[in-house]
């Protein structure tokens, strides 16, 4: 094995070791120019040395010894962050290698990398799955995407160069699997979860072969194996706090009886109860993430995507998002909670109570700043953060007045909820009237994914509250959600936020603000959202310094910047404000 090592200082390309993680010994060696680690003869871990053949490069220093022991400071060699890469990161070997080449372009960098699955496979595995209940079991190999998902994976293996050894044995149980999907003619949620892993299981199986390949010892984890413990709601689970003692036992047993990059499948766990694998719900790896820099206390977790970072808006509907250079947990987590795509709504909860600083970073473009998550930051100029959409939400309107002036009204409606295991999103309340909204992904865990359960049991909600008030169903409504600074500029937002809509002429059906003063919600129709989203997102970001809020005691007149890096103008060709 060649490695390069830096010593005294001078450096050199290597990443296997450098002058932080080497201290000389007694004998005070001196080498004042790059040499080679040839071979790494020896390894005691007792007494915290390292014996290293080393071949100098330049002549004269071959009249040294040319094999040294070296005492390790073992505080310099512990993992030091999580570097998680999700789908669209390594969606081909050439992604691979570029982030497995991003990875080592950080030598002091000791990461814990969780990938997700490759591309689009997560979908493609679902897709499969729903095929195969209803093709036969002699059809299982014309699912187009069961062929996809063979056809990339042993691609990207043969472009890796790794061979196709390391994922036969999975692309054998996928096929197996389909075959008794088929069979049986059902997919239920366990079954589901269990198939859905084969994507990360390969993608982690493929990329700890390549850095192993290029001379970089990694190791594969699954993570059902190596103590994400989960509760056993399948494509839904939840992290159990045995989790946290678990995997810090493993990888660090494992990391220091050897310097292996652990590269952990992300998404999946282990039912406590079950046994089985589970699923994190869609966009878990995030999730996995933070929950081993928590396990492991480590210095940061950094999430790769394929954005430069947390974004103003989602640039799927406005292309003139702008980075937002710092949250804390809890905007990011009210951010992802209300439907940003680009954290996992409870990947924030670990990192609060680790206080581990989350750093979201764009894999195409690593020079850009991205997004710092941390538990507080300088909120005296921050007024709007981000401005994100949720659509395709329902909104009961519920009115009983047999409830003025008597307790009980709220509780009633609200267990009713309970008792049927669905969740509420956003809530406003009077006296006797109350408007909330339902979210249809919450019912994914419900098995009632189709439109048609969907409705079934709002319908059956509906008869149920009906017994104690007056129900009005709305369908087709989207949340808007504000994250910004709610208490210092409540009113100013609002102010500003109301003239945009009135001048839009959109009409507000329900506003919500948090107790954590980080969001305020507005419900608008389906078909007015997006062109919504643009005028605040206009309006608040890209109009200049004269809009923003004045200060407490100061004139009115005196401009402060709303945000100083989005002086921009607004895009005209998407965006007519009237
Ligand atoms: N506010 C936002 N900021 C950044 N990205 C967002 C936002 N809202 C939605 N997105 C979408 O989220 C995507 C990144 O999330 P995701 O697809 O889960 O990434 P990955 O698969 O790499 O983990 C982006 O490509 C972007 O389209
Ligand atoms: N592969 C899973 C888990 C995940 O986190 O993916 P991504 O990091 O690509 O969002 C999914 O698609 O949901």
């Amino acid at each position: 094995m060649a490695a390069s090592v830096q010593l005294c200082g001078v450096r050199t390309s290597g990443h296997a070791f450098n002058s932080k993680s080497i201290e000389f010994g007694s004998k005070g060696l001196n080498l004042l120019a790059p040499v080679f680690t040839r071979d790494i003869n020896h390894y005691c871990r007792k007494n915290r040395t390292l014996r290293v053949t080393c071949e100098a490069r330049r002549a004269e220093l071959l009249e040294r010894k040319d094999t040294e022991t070296f005492k390790l400071n073992r505080t310099e060699r512990k993992l030091t962050c999580v570097m998680k890469f999700g789908g669209s990161s390594v969606a081909s070997a050439e992604r691979m290698k570029e982030v497995a080449n991003l990875i080592l372009s950080f030598p002091d960098e000791k990461p814990v990398v969780v990938l997700s699955a490759m591309g689009k496979t997560t979908n493609n595995l679902l897709i499969a799955g729903e095929k195969a209940v209803c093709c036969g079991v002699t059809n299982i190999n014309t699912i187009e995407e069961l062929s996809y998902i063979k056809e990339l994976h042993i691609r990207t293996a043969h472009e890796l160069g790794v061979g196709t050894a390391v994922i036969a044995k999975h692309l054998e149980g996928l096929e197996q699997l389909l075959n008794g999907i088929a069979m049986m003619k059902e997919l239920t949620l366990r079954t589901r979860d269990y198939l859905v892993s084969f994507g990360e299981c390969m993608s982690t199986r493929l990329f700890a072969a390549y850095l192993n390949k290029i001379g970089h010892k990694a190791r594969q984890y699954d993570a059902f194996e190596m103590g994400i413990i989960t509760t056993d709601n399948f494509t839904n689970a939840d992290v159990l706090e045995a989790t946290y003692p678990a995997v810090s036992k493993r990888l660090l047993g494992d990391w220091t009886k050897e310097h292996a990059i652990p590269v952990v499948t992300g998404f999946l766990g282990k039912g406590w109860r079950s046994c089985a694998v589970t699923t994190l719900g869609r966009g878990g790896s995030d999730l996995t993430a933070t929950t081993i820099g928590k396990a492991l206390g480590l210095r940061e977790v950094q999430v790769w995507k394929d954005v430069d970072g947390v974004l103003t808006c989602d640039p799927n509907i406005y292309r003139r998002a702008q980075p937002v250079p710092h949250l804390t947990f809890d905007e990011a987590a009210q951010l992802a909670y209300f439907g940003a795509q680009v954290l996992h709504p409870l990947s924030m909860r670990p990192a609060s109570e680790g206080n581990i600083p989350v750093r979201v970073k764009n894999s195409y473009n690593p020079n850009a700043q991205g997004t710092l998550i941390t538990r507080s930051r300088d909120m005296s100029k921050a007024v709007l953060t981000s401005i994100v959409l949720k659509r395709n939400v329902t909104m009961l309107d519920i009115t009983s007045n047999r409830m003025l002036g008597q307790y009980g009204f709220l509780s009633k409606v609200l267990s009713t909820f309970e008792k049927m295991g669905i969740s509420v999103d956003v809530v406003a309340t009077s006296e006797v009237s109350v408007s909330l909204t339902l979210d249809p992904s919450k019912f994914c865990s419900k098995e009632l994914i189709q439109q048609a359960s969907f409705i079934w049991e709002i319908n059956h909600v509906v008869e149920e509250l009906e017994k104690i008030a007056t129900v009005n169903l709305l369908q087709h409504r989207s949340i808007i959600s504000l994250i910004g600074n709610f208490q210092r500029s409540s009113s100013f937002i609002l102010e500003k936020g109301f003239r945009v809509l009135r001048t839009n002429g959109i009409n507000i059906q329900m506003i919500s603000q948090g107790a954590s003063k980080v969001n305020i919600s507005l419900i608008v129709n389906d078909d007015e959202a997006e062109h919504c989203v643009k005028a605040l997102h206009s309006a608040f970001f890209e109009t200049g310094t004269s809009k923003a809020v004045p200060q407490i005691g100061r004139l009115a007149t005196t401009p402060l910047p709303c945000r100083e890096n989005l002086l921009v103008q607004p895009d005209l060709r998407d965006l007519q404000v009237v």
